[in-house]
């Protein structure tokens, strides 16, 4: 099983401590809400996840990957995939950009292409693919962007407000795409600070607040949130 572990982290950006975390696991199999309010640290965290950051003190590890090469530096990269919710897209057309993951991709050409132009389908790009990425509407873009990781079917996919800017039919199309992710098992996290399409699909929460992050599972009422109570294990920590 795939996974990727925090492990007695401080997040801190000069004297602002932003959360502390005993023990964090984000692992396959697991569709997890991501909530906390503006400025909490959601991005901050998916970023220390998929390795684009490094935490103050403590240690983010991976588990279940293939060996590295010896002249990858950093073992995080590329391991939990992490979509901003202003997506980076690289130059050139919607095609180009849909096509550029597969050489990182283990399926043979033929069942690639069948999955991009699947994607391209599911994500309703039909109309879209010979147009510059750069000239695509914000919904268009988080669009692209998700379909690129359909494609390419991550382990650990973690999404950062993934259906702000979208309009119902967009968050549809996303909510259909998330959901065949979560059938064959990748493992993600979703931001959001309030309830979105996709939150129905998690199993579990965690919350950040109080410069702590603690982890719930949902009740029959949604997400249930008792007060903290430290010794149980399902509370990741709260200070
Ligand atoms: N590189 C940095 N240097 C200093 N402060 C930073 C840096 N990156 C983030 N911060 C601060 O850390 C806090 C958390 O930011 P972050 O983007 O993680 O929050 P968020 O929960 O994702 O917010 P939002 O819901 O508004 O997107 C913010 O106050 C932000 O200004």
């Amino acid at each position: 099983m795939v996974k990727v572990i925090a492990q007695d982290i401080e997040m801190r950006f000069g004297e602002r401590t932003l959360f502390t975390v005993e023990r964090l696991q984000l692992a396959q199999g697991q569709t997890i809400h991501l909530q906390g309010d503006n400025g909490s640290g959601k991005t901050t965290l998916m970023k220390l996840l998929a390795g684009l950051v490094s935490p103050t003190k403590g240690k983010v590890s991976v588990q279940g990957f293939a060996p590295l090469p010896w002249w990858r530096s950093n073992p995080l990269l590329g391991k939990a995939v992490y979509l901003h919710q202003h997506p980076y897209l690289f130059d050139g057309s919607v095609e180009y950009n849909l096509n550029y993951p597969h050489p990182f991709c283990e399926m043979s050409k033929q069942q690639l292409e069948q999955r991009t132009q699947d994607a391209i389908h599911k994500a309703d790009l039909v109309h879209l693919t010979k147009q510059a990425a750069s000239s695509l509407s914000g919904g268009e873009r988080q669009r692209l962007a998700i379909a690129r990781a359909w494609i390419m079917q991550p382990k650990l996919l973690m999404l950062d407000e993934p259906t702000s800017n979208m309009d119902t039919y967009s968050q549809e199309l996303v909510l259909s795409m998330v959901k065949d992710l979560q059938q064959i098992g990748t493992g993600m996290l979703v931001s959001s600070h309030q309830s979105c399409v996709l939150t129905s699909l998690c199993d579990q929460s965690w919350q950040i607040a109080d410069q702590g992050i603690r982890s719930s599972t949902p009740s029959k009422e949604g997400i249930n949130s008792d007060p903290i109570t430290l010794q149980e294990p399902r509370y990741v920590i709260a200070n």
